[in-house]
């Protein structure tokens, strides 16, 4: 038989195997921050090729550190007990009923199914959320939005909606000797204890900074970022990125995916990249394929 009779089959995989080489030598011993977005984690299969992948990542010598979101899931559960909510720039308004719920989906259900998948999948992982050791120190974040008319910045309340301050990896720095992956959920405490919800992606950011992580990969459930006309750019400046919010080519969600990224990347972390969750393996591609998978957002 020979090699034609086999496509896809032996030849092309050991080729694979031999080109993601560098770069699991490169990638040895870094931490890489993996931001798992609530519309990402929505098909089983694509949720159990996920917990597959952070688990190869570990096995050969990398560490993940897993931070998720679930806003599709807490958005059905508000709806389930007929409690509204609404957004500003991508932030859910959160009063004291609205955070009990999210901690109870984000902490509870969404952080253990993520344990369990990457269990099931043969690896070790350990959840836990930003209360835990003090993970994340957070304030009530402070919004302004400028009047059209009047041209004055005016507050925007947004409840409990947590500002990340402090980052405390002692629990994070042990576990990395460790064969435990760390799944976070993105709660926030309060010096006065109070319950803090925290967009997973500025969660994510906070992270990857402190940790001072390799990469930081936003998965989500866009190919990347989009210009204007709906194509797809594989690298984003921050000047582009600050035209586009200004102009509208950048809104919602990705808004504060964007702003993750580029203060990710000035507080020291190497790449931020958003791409593709529900493409299978895209942490892979992304990471063991010399010209990723997703946008990367720059410096400059
Ligand atoms: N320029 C853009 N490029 C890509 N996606 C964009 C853009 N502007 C807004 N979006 C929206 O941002 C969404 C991703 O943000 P979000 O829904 O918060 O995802 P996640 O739940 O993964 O955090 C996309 O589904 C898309 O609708
Ligand atoms: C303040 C704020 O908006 N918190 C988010 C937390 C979850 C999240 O960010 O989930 P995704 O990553 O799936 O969007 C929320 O309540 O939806």
């Amino acid at each position: 038989m020979s090699d034609t009779d086999l496509p896809g089959g032996p030849p092309e995989i050991a080729r694979t195997l031999i080109e993601a080489l560098p770069f699991m030598r490169r990638y040895q011993g870094a931490v890489m921050v993996i931001k798992y977005g609530g519309h990402a984690m929505g098909d089983e299969t694509v949720a159990r090729d996920f917990a597959r992948d952070v688990v190869l990542l570990k096995q050969v010598g990398i560490n993940p550190v897993v931070v998720h979101g679930g806003g599709p899931q807490i958005k059905a559960m508000l709806g389930r007990l007929k409690i509204e909510s609404s957004f500003v720039d991508g932030l859910r308004v959160t009063d004291a009923a609205t955070v009990e719920v999210v901690e109870m989906v984000l902490a509870g259900k969404i952080n253990k199914e993520i344990v369990t998948a990457i269990q099931t999948a043969g690896g070790k992982a350990i959840g836990i959320c930003g209360k835990d050791g003090g993970l994340i120190e957070a304030v009530k974040l402070k919004r302004t939005k400028r009047d059209p008319d009047s041209l004055i910045e005016e507050a925007v309340d947004l409840g409990f909606v947590g500002d990340p301050q402090r980052i405390n990896t002692s629990l994070l720095d042990t576990l990395r000797g460790t064969d435990f992956i760390p799944v976070i959920a993105p709660i926030g405490v309060g010096a006065d204890g109070q319950t803090y919800n925290i967009n997973a992606d500025t969660a994510a950011g906070a992270i990857a900074g402190a940790l001072r992580a390799r990469k930081l990969m936003m998965l989500t459930d866009v190919r990347g970022v989009m210009d204007a006309t709906r194509n797809f750019v594989a690298t984003l400046t921050d000047t582009r990125a600050r035209a586009w919010i200004a102009d509208g080519t950048i809104s919602g969600g990705m808004i504060p995916k964007i702003e993750t990224c580029l203060g990710a990347v000035e507080r020291g972390v190497d790449a931020a990249v958003i791409l593709d969750g529900r493409v299978p393996h895209a942490i892979l591609l992304e990471l063991f394929t010399e010209h990723g998978f997703g946008t990367q957002i720059l410096r400059g």
